[in-house]
Parts: C-alpha cells; sequence; structure tokens
C-alpha cells in the first residue's frame, strides 16, 4: 500500500492555518469573552496551556489604596520620571522654577513607556478612569500606573522590580529640592499640595542660643536614631509642643525646621475635620519624612474642650442639648480621635515623621494633651530677649558686633514685653535704619 507523504507546501499552508487559528482564539478568550465565562474556560486548562494564552501578567497600582493616598503610586511617579526615554510618545513636563534642568516630568495617560530590569522586558502606562469615590461621594477621575511583563517574571518584579523602585523613590525624594505644604482639602477629602519656600532658618531666628541648640541637637539626634527606635520598639516619631504668645515666632521655628530637615509639611486645620474617622484616614495618608503640624490647637474644636468646661455646659444645657451643640455648632474630632494617633493605634505606622502643635494659650488646653511623655520636647517661644534682639539686628541692619545703642536696648528689652515681630518690624523703618547708621 502506497503511504501518502504530504509535500512541503501542504505542512507550511496547514501551519500558517492551524496557528491562525490559535491566534484567533486566543484573542476571542483573552480580549471578547467575558471575565467570568473565560475564567471557567481556563480552569479547565493544563497550566502549560494556560500560559501559552495568557503570556503576560500586568499589576495595576491604583492612585489610592483603601481610600487613601498609595504610596506605592507616588513611588512609582516618581521613578517612571527618571527612566521616561525615547520609548515616550508624548510628556507632561513641569517646573516649580524657570531654571531649564530643574523640569518635572511625567508620562499622559495611555502613554507607554519601557522599562528593563535584569532582563526583564517591563511596559509601564498611565490609566486614567471615572470613578465614584468613596472618600468625597462625588464622580472623580482616579489614575492607575500598570506595569505589564511575561508571567514567567511575576515574582521577580514583586522581590527585585518593586523595591528597587521603592528605593529609587525614596533616594530622590530625600534629596528634592522643592519642599511642599500640604493643606486639607475637606471639599474634596485630600491633600492640596503647594511649594513650600519659607526664608526661615535656625540662622534667621530669633531666641535665647541655647535653646536654639538644644532644638537643633534634637532634630540631628531624632534623624540618626531609626536603629534605636527599631530595637525599643518604638514608632520612629517625635513631637514637639510649641507655645507662647502671637508673633514670638512659633511658625517661623517650623519653617526653619522644615528647612533644617527637608521635610514637607501637612498642615492641618481640625475644624476642617468632621469625624475621627476622616481623622484616620487623612492622616495615614500622610508621607514619611515629614512634619503634621496642627497649629492653635486651643481654638475651638472638641479636641482642645477642657473637660470642666464640658462638665459645666452639661449641666447647663443636659447632655442631649449639648450633643447638638457640639455637633451643629462644632463639627471638629475628638480629643480621643488626635490622642490615638498621636500615641496610640494610628501612631505605629510610617517612619521619621515630627509632629508639632503650636497654642497661643497653653493653659485652655486639655490637661491630657500635656502629660509627660505625650509630647517630646516643649519649646516656649517668649517675648523678645537681648540675645533674640541681637540676632535681629544680624539679620536685618546686618550689625555683627556691639553697637553704642546695645545697652540702652537691653535695659528697655527687660522692661517691656515686645514681640520678635514687632521688633522686626520696627527694624524694617526708615527711621530705626537712620538710627542704627550714627
Ligand atoms: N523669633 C523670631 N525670629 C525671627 N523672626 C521672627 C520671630 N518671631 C517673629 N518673627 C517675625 O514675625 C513674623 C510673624 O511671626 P510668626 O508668624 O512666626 O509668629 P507666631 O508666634 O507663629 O505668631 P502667631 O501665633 O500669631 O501665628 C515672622 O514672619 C517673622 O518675620
Amino acid at each position: 500500500m502506497a503511504s501518502y507523504m504530504p509535500s512541503m507546501s501542504t505542512i507550511l499552508s496547514s501551519y500558517a492555518s492551524l496557528s491562525t487559528t490559535i491566534m484567533l482564539f486566543r484573542a476571542i478568550l483573552s480580549e471578547m469573552l467575558p471575565r467570568r465565562m473565560r475564567d471557567y474556560f481556563l480552569s479547565k486548562f493544563p497550566e502549560s496551556l494556560f500560559r501559552y494564552f495568557f503570556p503576560n501578567f500586568t499589576l495595576i497600582v491604583d492612585q489610592y489604596w483603601q481610600a487613601t493616598t498609595n504610596h506605592t503610586f507616588l513611588a512609582v511617579e516618581t521613578y517612571l520620571s527618571t527612566i521616561i526615554g525615547t520609548s515616550a510618545d508624548s510628556l507632561h513636563i513641569g517646573s516649580h522654577s524657570l531654571v531649564p534642568h530643574k523640569l518635572n516630568l511625567r508620562i499622559p495617560a495611555g502613554c507607554i513607556i519601557i522599562d528593563e530590569f535584569q532582563g526583564m522586558k517591563l511596559e509601564w502606562s498611565l490609566h486614567k478612569e471615572s470613578v465614584n469615590s468613596s472618600r468625597s461621594h462625588r464622580d472623580e477621575v482616579q489614575y492607575s500606573y500598570q506595569v505589564k511583563c511575561k508571567r514567567s517574571d511575576r515574582e521577580k518584579v514583586m522581590t527585585s522590580y518593586l523595591p528597587h523602585i521603592a528605593n529609587t523613590a525614596q533616594t530622590i525624594l530625600s534629596k528634592r529640592e522643592n519642599l511642599h505644604i500640604y493643606t486639607y482639602d475637606k471639599n474634596n477629602c485630600g491633600w492640596k499640595s503647594a511649594v513650600f519656600k519659607h526664608p526661615a532658618t535656625f540662622a534667621t531666628l530669633a531666641m535665647d542660643p541655647k535653646k536654639k541648640a538644644e532644638i537643633i541637637e534634637d532634630l540631628d539626634n531624632f534623624v540618626q536614631q531609626k536603629d534605636f527606635f527599631q530595637r525599643v520598639g518604638r514608632t520612629w516619631k517625635r513631637g514637639y509642643f510649641l507655645h507662647g504668645p502671637p508673633g514670638t515666632g512659633k511658625s517661623s521655628l517650623v519653617a526653619a525646621i522644615a528647612n533644617h530637615q527637608r521635610y514637607n509639611i501637612y498642615d492641618l486645620q481640625l475644624q476642617s475635620v468632621r469625624s475621627d474617622a476622616e481623622l484616620r484616614r487623612i492622616l495615614t495618608s500622610t508621607t514619611n519624612r515629614s512634619i503634621l503640624l496642627v497649629e492653635d490647637i486651643d481654638c475651638s474644636t472638641k479636641a482642645s474642650r477642657d473637660r470642666t468646661k464640658i462638665r459645666d455646659e452639661k449641666e447647663e444645657l443636659g447632655q442631649g442639648e449639648l450633643d447638638h451643640r457640639l455637633s451643629s455648632s462644632d463639627p471638629g474630632i475628638t480629643l480621643s480621635g488626635l490622642l490615638n494617633f498621636t500615641d496610640g493605634l494610628w501612631s505605629s505606622f510610617g517612619d521619621e515623621r515630627l509632629i508639632i502643635f503650636t497654642t497661643n494659650h497653653k493653659d485652655k488646653l486639655e490637661p491630657a494633651l500635656l502629660r509627660p511623655g505625650r509630647m517630646d520636647l516643649e519649646i516656649y517661644m517668649g517675648y523678645c530677649t537681648f540675645a533674640a534682639f541681637k540676632q535681629l539686628a544680624k539679620s536685618y541692619l546686618q550689625i555683627d558686633d556691639n553697637h553704642h545703642l546695645f545697652t540702652a536696648i537691653e535695659n528697655l528689652l527687660e522692661q517691656v514685653s515686645v514681640t520678635p515681630a514687632d521688633v522686626a518690624q520696627q527694624l524694617m523703618t526708615k527711621n530705626f535704619l537712620g538710627i542704627f547708621k550714627t
């Protein structure tokens, strides 16, 4: 019986039509079938066939994670700005200054950029969708970065590539030139950022030189204490409590600290936070190496309401009326919400954080806020001393040495309480400049 041998051209054309059929089947499976039906099909497939039909794996990094800022998203954004090369078709650019090499880069939605890492090829893209936000209860645009890799590289992406991105981003952010100040936008339930360029430094700050040196030493020690905090099982954070009359330099000190540490500032107005849950959410969305600033902590929030005062009001109004008044006229957070964060459950996240409270009226505060151990350093910013005056004279008049008016000024400052802000204001007037030139 004569055996039938197919010709070469028959083999080739059969192969071509078989591979076309497989490709078509693969496209139908991955793109056209509803997800559940596809999953059912795939569950019946052996592993090797599954890998053949779906050779790629996609990791999705959403902008928010459990309703708060996703730090991995921030890390990816920072990292990608360093690898945008010729593979991008278009770019977003922007800057906070006109120096050309300080341009920031970001890829637009839909644009693809390719990265290579330890022999793997990774395809990044930015996606944008409109979702009904659980944070603000309305439609808002949310972004996600997606990285496509070979399915076989998935493990290496998780264990080597993602840590590489986190480390690179951290190094870049720690050297960033611009600091930012974030304020809480209660309408959008998120932090709004602006570039922070406050000129105050420890060199320009007028205060007792010994106290200033203590603060600088405390900050420098804090930065080097990562291992210590880990060893003793404490969160790597430090709390400062600044108090003193208006115009004595509390805000200037915060700015000097931010500039010294190169930390961003999260400026939290307690009055704009509606509940403890909201407080917890926004605080967990702050980043490491930052200052959480709560200014004027004595102002009208439940957090600062003195217990005795509440007791008196309760007797006078009754619990029902008091509750009503507290929730309608004073929708701030509760003291326990704030304190839980500063030294309780919610303090156990994040690294290298400073928490700074300021007030003009220490006496109005709930004593629990100040109990020992809660705030690490209490700093009183007082009226202008002679030492502080000399610092102001150096900054404003460039007078370094003794001036023949200094003795008289020293005597005057011992008799009157004047704030550094008032003195600074006077030093800028023409009259004063004239007096000191003589
Ligand atoms: N200790 C100081 N050293 C140098 N400048 C100071 C100092 N205190 C005040 N000033 C000057 O006065 C201005 C106002 O001071 P600042 O806002 O820091 O005071 P504050 O204590 O925070 O006041 P408030 O309690 O009203 O917020 C500053 O911008 C700065 O120019």
